[in-house]
C-alpha cells in the first residue's frame, strides 16, 4: 500500500514524507504531493493576484478549504446582515470581501460568515474531516502545524507557496531532521497538554525544533484527546518545529469517523488499513530524542515575551542576576521591564486585567467545557475588565451552547463571543489596551501581539478561566471547584458532536470518482533521484520559468551597508506588527518595519522615533543585516516579514540560525538569508557592521567580503536549487510546472492507492435546513 519500500526501519515523519514524493532531483529537493489546503484571508490574497495574473488555476480545487477568521470581529452575528456593515475596518473588511471574490472566481469551498461551519481554519479542517491522517497539509499560516495531531505532515508556508501549492498542487521542500519527544507517565492531575507543551518548549527553547519535524510520542501523549493532540501539535512551531506529528491510532480513528468530509464504507477500510502503517518502525533514527517525565509538569504559565519563558505556577519571575551570558541577561532584562514584572514576585500573586479563552490552541470543545468547569458558581473578579470566551468555530459555539456553556460563563460574568481569531492576534476589534495583562490560552506571548504593549501570559484554559475568578494567576490544583456536576468529556458528548453534525449536514456524499487506471509505478521510479534529463540543472528553465509575480530580481552580489542587530528569537510579529497585515498588495510594508521597534507615540499620537539602529546614519541605507542571535524570524509565517524587509532595501539577513518558514519566505522574495555560527558572525561581520562599513555578499561564489575584498567568509551554505533560482530571478511555479508529467502520474496513482483522500473538499455541501442555526440557512455565500 504505501509507496515507500520495507527496507529500512522508518520514522512517521519518514513515512508521510516518502509517501508524497512526486519528484526528487539531484540537489536534495522534493517536490511534494499535497493533499490538503487550507486558506485565509491574511495570506492568500497576493497569492491569487499572482494566479490571475499568470491566467492560472487552482489545480485542485477539491483539496482546498476556505475560510475567514483573523479580521472577523467576534461581537454577537445576531443581526448580521452583509460583512460590509458588520466589520468596521476598512482594511479588515477588504481582506474578507478580496477572498470572497477569489473563492467565488476560483470556484473554492467557502465558509463565510453566514456558515456555522466557518472558525478559525486549523479548527475547521479537523472538524469537517478535511484533515486526515497520513496526509499533507499546509496552509498560509504557522499553526497548521495543528493537524500533525491526526498523523499528518502539516506545516504553515508563505504567500508565494500558497501561490505555488494552489497552481501546482505540490511543493518544493528539503527534508527536514527528525526529533521525537517522548513523554513518558502520565499526566497529573491539573495538568493539561497546553501545560506538557509550554513545560516542553520552555526546556528546548524556541529554537529547540529548528529544521525539525517533531515526532510527540510515549504514554502521556497517546492518552490524550484529540482536541488536547491538537494542542501540542499547534504549538510545535512555537518549538521553532517544522511541523509536529502524533502517529494515528484508534483515539484518531475515532475522532475521524463520520466526519462529514472523512472517507466512508470500503474507503473508510481502505484508509484505516493504510493509517494504521504510520507509525515509527522499531529502531528507526532520530537525529534528536528528548525524554520528558510527565511526572515533572505541574502547571505551566508563561512570565515573558516569548513562549520559551515558560515556568511552573509555583515559582517567582526569575532573576537576572542569576544569569551570567550577556544577551540571555539582556534578553530577560527586556521581557521583564516589557511585562511590567519584577524579579522574584511570587507567579501566583500576579493581577490580570483581561482574560482570553480562544484562539487555534484551546477553543474547541474540549477546552471550553474545562473552562466552564472552572467558572460554574464562581463570580468574575471585579478587577478583571473583560473574560471573553471565543470559540473556535460556529459548530464549537453551537455545540457548546447546546451544553448551556455559553450561559455558564454568562453567568459569571464572562462575554460569550462569536468564532474567529479574535485576540489571540487582534486583527480584529479585540486587542488589549497598552500595559494590559491578560491570562490567554493563545500561543504567542511576543511583544505588542494582542495590542500595542500589551502583555500575554500564555496558560491553559482552566488556569486562564481561574485567573478571571481570583483577578490573579492562581495554580489550577488549589482552586475550588463550586459544582461537580459540570459538563465532562463523554462518550455521550461525543455522540452527541456526530448528531449535531449530522443534522447540520444533511447530505448525501458523492460518489468516489472513477478514474482512469493508474500507471503502475515501481517503487524506486518515485522514490530514486531520476535521471540526469528531469534535473533541474539539465532543464531548459528559461523556456517558461518566469520572474515571479512580484518581479524578483536575479540576486549576484550584493555590497551595502550592514546594520548590527544584537537580538535573539526576532520574530515575524516583531519585524511587521499585525495592522500592517491588512494589505492585499505585496509592497508598501517599509513604514511597518520593526515598528513597535523603530516607533513610539507622543502626546498628539504622532510617531515618535526611538532611535533604533534603522533609524539611523549611515544605517538607514542598510542592504544587509547581521544578526547575532539565533532564531531570525521565528513565529508566525506572515511573507509581509520579508516584504517589508525588501521595501526597506535589506537583501541578505546573516544569523546564525532562522525560523524555518521565514527562511523560505525570504528565497521567494530574491532575499537571501545565510546561516553562519555565531563565533563567525561575532567576530567577523558585527565587528563591520558596528563600524558602519560595508559588506559584499558574492552569491555566485558563496563568499563575504569586506570593503577591502577581504574574504572574510568562504563556502557559507545555500541549496544548489535555492541558489539557482535566486541567481537566476526564477519563478519556481515555472520550474514546478515543467514537472507536470511527474505531476499527473502521481495524482493517477494517488486516485488509486489513495482513492480515501479523493473527494476532499468538493464533498461540502450547503446547510440545508438546519433546524436552529443563529447563522441562517444559507452556506457557501456565493
Ligand atoms: C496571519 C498569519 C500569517 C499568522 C501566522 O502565520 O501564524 C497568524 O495566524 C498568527 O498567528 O500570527
Ligand atoms: S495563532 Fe491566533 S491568529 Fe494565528 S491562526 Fe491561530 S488563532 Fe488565528
Amino acid at each position: 500500500m504505501s509507496f515507500a519500500s520495507a527496507k529500512d526501519p522508518k520514522t512517521l515523519y519518514d513515512k508521510v514524507f516518502e509517501d508524497h514524493v512526486v519528484h526528487q532531483d539531484e540537489s536534495g529537493s522534493y517536490l511534494l504531493y499535497i493533499d490538503r489546503h487550507l486558506v485565509h484571508e491574511v495570506t492568500s490574497p497576493q497569492a491569487f493576484e499572482g494566479l490571475k495574473n499568470a491566467g492560472r488555476i487552482v489545480r485542485r480545487k477539491d483539496c482546498t478549504l476556505a475560510t475567514v477568521d483573523h479580521n472577523i470581529p467576534t461581537w454577537s452575528r445576531k443581526n448580521f446582515k452583509s460583512p460590509e456593515t458588520f466589520i468596521k475596518e476598512a482594511d479588515s473588511l477588504l481582506q474578507v470581501q478580496t477572498l470572497q471574490k477569489n473563492v467565488k472566481e476560483f470556484d473554492v469551498p467557502f465558509f463565510g460568515m453566514t456558515d456555522a461551519r466557518q472558525g478559525i481554519v486549523h479548527i475547521i479542517g479537523p472538524e469537517q474531516g478535511f484533515t486526515l491522517p497520513g496526509t499533507t497539509v499546509v496552509c498560509g499560516d504557522s499553526h497548521t502545524s495543528t493537524h500533525g495531531a491526526f498523523g499528518s505532515l502539516a506545516f504553515g508556508i508563505g504567500t508565494s507557496e500558497v501561490e505555488h501549492v494552489m497552481a501546482t498542487q505540490t511543493i518544493i521542500q528539503a527534508k527536514s531532521q527528525n526529533m521525537r519527544i517522548y513523554v513518558d507517565g502520565k499526566l497529573s492531575p491539573g495538568v493539561t497538554s497546553k501545560d506538557l507543551i509550554l513545560h516542553i518548549i520552555g526546556v528546548i527553547g524556541t529554537a529547540g525544533g529548528t529544521g525539525c519535524v517533531i515526532e510527540f510520542a510515549g504514554d502521556a501523549i497517546e492518552g490524550l484527546t484529540m482536541e488536547a493532540r491538537m494542542s501540542m501539535c499547534n504549538m510545535a512551531i512555537e518549538a521553532g518545529a517544522r511541523a509536529g506529528m502524533i502517529k494515528p491510532d484508534q483515539v484518531t480513528f475515532d475522532y475521524v469517523k463520520g466526519r462529514p468530509l472523512a472517507p466512508s464504507g470500503a474507503e473508510w477500510e481502505k484508509a484505516v488499513a493504510y493509517w494504521k502503517t504510520l507509525h515509527t518502525d522499531e529502531g528507526a533514527h532520530f537525529d534528536f530524542d528528548i525524554k520528558i517525565k510527565s511526572s515533572d509538569i505541574v502547571p505551566t504559565i508563561t512570565w515573558g515575551t516569548s513562549p520559551q519563558d515558560a515556568l511552573p505556577i509555583t515559582a517567582c519571575v526569575p532573576d537576572p542576576v542569576n544569569v551570567s551570558d550577556p544577551i540571555k541577561k539582556s534578553m530577560m532584562e527586556g521581557a521583564l521591564k516589557y511585562m511590567g514584572l519584577k524579579p522574584n514576585t511570587p507567579l501566583k500573586s500576579i493581577t490580570i486585567d483581561k482574560v482570553f479563552i480562544g484562539s487555534c490552541t484551546n477553543s474547541r470543545i474540549e477546552d471550553l467545557r474545562a473552562a466552564a468547569a472552572v467558572v460554574k458558581g464562581h463570580k468574575k473578579a471585579d478587577s478583571v475588565k473583560l473574560a471573553m470566551v471565543v470559540p473556535g468555530s460556529g459548530l464549537v459555539k453551537e455545540q457548546a451552547e447546546k451544553e448551556g456553556l455559553d450561559k455558564i460563563f454568562e453567568e459569571a460574568g464572562f462575554e460569550w463571543r462569536e468564532a474567529g481569531c479574535s485576540m489571540c492576534l487582534g486583527m480584529n476589534p479585540d486587542i488589549l489596551d497598552p500595559e494590559e495583562r491578560c491570562a490567554s490560552t493563545s500561543n504567542r506571548n511576543f511583544e505588542g501581539r494582542q495590542g500595542a504593549r500589551s502583555r500575554t501570559h500564555l496558560m491553559s484554559p482552566a488556569m486562564a478561566a481561574a485567573a478571571g475568578i481570583e483577578g490573579h494567576f492562581i495554580d489550577i490544583r488549589e482552586f475550588t471547584y463550586k459544582d461537580n456536576d459540570v459538563p465532562k468529556i463523554s462518550v455521550e458528548n461525543e455522540a452527541e458532536d456526530k448528531a449535531l453534525q449530522d443534522a447540520v449536514y444533511q447530505h448525501e456524499k458523492q460518489p468516489l470518482q472513477k478514474g482512469e487506471s493508474a500507471d503502475e509505478l515501481e517503487d524506486d521510479e518515485v522514490r530514486d533521484i531520476p535521471p540526469a534529463e528531469h534535473n533541474f540543472k539539465e532543464t531548459p528553465l528559461e523556456s517558461s520559468a518566469k520572474p515571479t509575480p512580484a518581479g524578483m530580481e536575479p540576486f549576484t552580489t550584493v555590497s551595502g551597508i550592514a546594520a548590527p542587530l544584537d537580538k535573539a528569537n526576532v520574530d515575524t510579529d516583531a519585524i511587521i506588527p499585525k495592522q500592517f497585515l491588512k494589505t492585499i498588495k505585496r509592497t508598501g510594508l517599509k513604514a511597518g518595519l520593526f515598528y513597535e521597534w523603530r516607533f513610539t507615540k507622543d502626546a498628539e499620537g504622532k510617531d515618535q522615533s526611538r532611535g533604533f539602529v534603522l533609524d539611523t546614519e549611515p544605517y538607514n541605507k542598510s542592504q544587509i543585516l547581521v544578526v547575532t542571535g539565533d532564531n531570525f524570524g521565528c513565529g508566525s509565517s506572515r511573507e509581509h516579514a520579508p516584504w517589508a524587509l525588501k521595501d526597506f532595501g535589506i537583501k541578505s539577513i546573516i544569523a546564525p540560525s532562522f525560523g524555518d518558514i521565514f527562511y523560505n519566505n525570504s528565497f521567494k522574495n530574491g532575499l537571501l538569508p545565510i546561516r553562519l555560527p555565531q563565533d563567525v558572525i561575532l567576530e567577523k561581520l558585527y565587528p563591520v557592521a558596528q563600524s558602519g562599513n560595508q559588506l559584499t555578499i558574492d552569491l555566485p561564489n558563496q563568499r563575504i567580503l569586506d570593503s577591502n575584498n577581504n574574504v572574510l567568509v568562504e563556502n557559507f551554505e545555500v541549496e544548489d536549487f535555492r541558489k539557482h533560482c535566486l541567481v537566476n530571478g526564477l519563478d519556481d511555479i515555472g520550474i514546478t510546472l515543467q514537472k507536470e508529467e511527474f505531476i499527473v502520474k502521481y495524482e493517477a496513482r494517488r486516485k488509486d492507492e489513495f482513492s480515501f483522500l479523493e473527494g476532499g473538499s468538493k464533498l461540502v455541501k450547503p446547510i440545508i435546513g438546519s433546524k436552529k442555526s443563529p447563522y441562517g440557512n444559507k452556506a457557501q455565500e456565493w
